[in-house]
């Protein structure tokens, strides 16, 4: 095998007149290098100074033939140590830090004093001398550092609280040294000695002292600061003709939360502690980088949220609040001006209550969340939001919903068609109440724009499919005009899509300007119906079922025709101002109609909301088939309004 040689370099070693750093010295000596021998010549605590232990080891290297010189600064001028290398010998390539005073006291007793002189010998003062041997490295693209710390810095010893934080200290320098110098082919290493030396000869039982001789180690610590060495940023144990790696490791853990929506509680953390503390295929790091890089990727599963099975499923969990379905029933038009709505915009109300639309929220806030939205399932295309209209949507409420709550909801692309025009993305999304419970169905039909002919199937079989509205004419017509602020109010609901509010994205997506939220125009729609069949009663409602046709601008007014079979009210609605069909068969199914909604299925009144105000377009009055309403509606009987929205409307007028 080749020997290892040190011909030509320049090596510096602190505390170099005793122990370990003599045995050092030598070895490099030895080996041809050229030896600084520092020493300041004091006391194991740090006490006096004399040149005299420099000095000898330097005569005994020169008695062997090597070379070396004598330098008795302080490591805390570390500038000093590197210059007596460059004043002797024009450079240097390896430094070992070695020098070390030990005071130790039980963690009480620690005296500021005796923590000031460790952290400023060992820590300090290899801050010092490596600083300025850095960036002399640094010039001449070589460099080998080594650190010595200890295991009473790694693992902790009785009575040396203060050398111990300066040991560990070291290990943090070493590390982000031997990061930076890296490029610079500068390797830092530490070595974690166990020897036999001046500063354990009382600490170590006699016997196993003379087994730790400084030469046991001195080989490992040359070989790390040998040019052949690829070691870097390691901490490298020895004693007693034994060497081994020491790492920090770290356990896999365990997520605290499932969801971004999700606290982390003390409970949470002690539900899973055995789980965090389990160092079964605990790893390691070379930089802090590598660990945060662990903590992105923990972050992409909370945001994925738990994968509960092995298929497409997203598990997200919304919370919601009063405030929350407040808001949401004043985005879609509720009012202090109608009486029945004060149940949706007061949490005092006696039968305060959520609009049962106010559902399809958590359903688009999961798929918002989830990793798995649907809109990158389409082979080679890249779409974005502005793209994205909503189709469809189908709501079902199974339970009995509550004004604040937490819902679990499972999302699941189902199908995703080929529309030619664009592509038609079924998601299902199911949400749970705290007991576990479905409570709520939503199936969402998004159509992306510009996405089709991807070679899919046009025709599904997971859709919910539309019902067809009755030939005859409308049994009653309910209108509301959205005001030009309906989407930025609405999209405080969660669906913050700039399609809605952004006017250069609306005009990417092809849009003049921002248009309405398909779910708004929904959430008007039904919200009338119900004041129209079922006496405001959000309780009353089943399922629905929309197909949204054209695009809807804030502002326009929105007239829905509605037809009554049974417990099912059929509805369309369209823009009042453009006649244009914007919802078409939307079914509200099952519903258990209102005592005093109209019953029969002829050709009924026509009522506009606008700005709140109720108007028989007919009569200017109520008349006595929305007798029901009465006392709940208020009656404008303003008939210019209703010429204001045009023929349309008045040809509506069934009376
Ligand atoms: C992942 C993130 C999720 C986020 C979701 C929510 C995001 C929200 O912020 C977005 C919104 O709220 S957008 C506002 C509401 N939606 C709209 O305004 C869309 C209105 N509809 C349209 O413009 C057209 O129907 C249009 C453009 C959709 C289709 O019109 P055309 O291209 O002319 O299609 P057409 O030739 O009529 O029909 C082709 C095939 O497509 C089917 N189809 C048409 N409209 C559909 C619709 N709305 N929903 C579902 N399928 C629809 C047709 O039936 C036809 O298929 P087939 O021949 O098999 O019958």
């Amino acid at each position: 095998m080749k020997e290892l040689r040190f011909d030509g370099r320049v090596v510096v070693i602190t505390g170099a007149g005793a122990g370990l750093g003599k045995t050092y010295a030598l070895l490099f000596a030895s080996k041809g290098a050229k030896v600084v021998v520092n020493d300041l010549g004091g006391g194991r605590h740090g006490e006096g100074k004399s040149s005299k232990a420099a000095d000898d080891v330097v005569a005994e290297i020169k008695r062997n033939g090597g070379i070396a010189v004598a330098d008795y600064n302080s490591v805390v001028e570390g500038e000093k140590i590197i210059k007596t290398a460059l004043d002797n010998f024009g450079r240097i390539d390896v430094l070992v830090n070695n020098a070390g005073i030990l005071r130790d006291k039980s963690f009480p007793r620690i005296s500021n004093l005796d923590w000031d002189l460790i952290q400023d010998v060992h820590l300090k003062g290899s801050f010092k001398t490596t600083q300025t041997a850095f960036t002399l490295f640094k010039k001449q693209g070589y460099g080998r550092i080594i650190m010595t710390t200890s295991t009473s810095g790694l693992y902790g010893n009785f009575g040396q609280a203060n050398y111990s934080a300066a040991k560990l200290g070291l290990v943090g320098l070493s590390n982000t040294i031997a990061i930076e110098g890296a490029k610079y082919n500068i390797h830092c290493n530490c070595i974690t000695p166990t020897a036999a030396s001046r500063l354990t000869e009382d600490i170590i039982p006699p016997d196993i002292f003379n087994e730790l001789k400084p030469e046991f180690i001195a080989p490992v610590v040359a070989y790390l600061c040998h040019e052949s060495c690829e070691e870097n940023g390691s901490i490298i144990e020895s004693g007693a003709g034994w060497a081994g790696k020491c790492h920090l490791i770290r356990s896999n853990g365990a997520l605290l939360r499932s969801n971004m929506a999700d606290a982390v509680t003390i409970e949470k953390v002690q539900e899973n502690w055995s789980k965090i503390t389990n160092m079964e295929n605990a790893q390691h790091f070379n930089k802090s980088s590598e660990a945060t890089m662990f903590l992105v990727s923990a972050l992409e599963s909370i945001r994925e949220g738990t994968k509960t099975s092995s298929n497409n499923d997203d598990v997200n969990i919304v919370d919601y609040t009063e405030k929350d379905v407040i808001l949401y029933a004043l985005g879609v038009g509720a009012s202090l001006a109608n009486e029945s709505d004060l149940q949706f915009l007061y949490e005092n109300h006696e039968n305060f209550s959520a609009l049962p639309t106010y559902f399809v929220c958590p359903a688009l806030t999961a798929i918002y969340m989830s990793r798995n939205s649907g809109i990158t399932n389409i082979p080679g295309k890249e779409i974005s939001l502005e793209k994205v209209l909503h189709g469809e949507q189908y709501l079902e409420i199974l339970g009995s919903m509550k004004t604040s709550g937490r819902l679990t909801t499972k999302v699941e692309v189902v199908e995703v068609l080929d529309k030619g025009s664009g592509a038609l993305i079924v998601t299902n999304v199911d949400s749970y109440d705290e007991e576990g419970n479905l409570v709520v169905r939503n199936q969402l039909a998004t159509f992306a724009i510009g996405a089709g002919n991807f070679g899919g199937p046009r025709i599904g079989s997971k859709l919910v499919s539309c019902v067809t509205k009755p030939t005859r004419s409308p049994d009653m017509a309910l209108s509301y005009k959205t005001a030009v602020d309906q989407a930025a109010l609405y999209r405080l609901s969660g669906d913050f899509n700039p399609l809605h509010i952004d006017p250069n994205l609306a005009a990417l997506g092809g849009f003049e300007k921002p248009i309405l939220h398909g779910l708004c125009s929904l959430g008007i729609s039904v919200r009338l119906v119900l004041m129209a069949y079922a006496g405001s009663d959000a309780s009353l409602f089943k399922a629905l079922k929309a197909r949204f046709v054209k695009p809807v601008l804030p502002g326009q007014t929105l007239t829905v025709n509605m037809w009554r079979d049974g417990n099912r009210i059929l509805f369309e609605t369209f823009v009042a101002e453009t006649n244009v069909i914007v919802i078409s068969a939307m079914d509200l199914k099952s519903a258990t109609v209102h005592e005093g909604a109209p019953k029969d299925t002829k050709p009924q009144t026509t009522l506009t909301i606008s700005d709140a105000d109720f108007i028989d377009l007919a009569t200017g009055k109520l008349n006595a088939q929305t007798a029901f309403m009465k006392g709940k509606l208020k009656v404008a009987g303003n008939i210019m309004l209703a010429q204001k929205l045009g023929p349309l409307l008045k040809s509506e007028a069934k009376l």
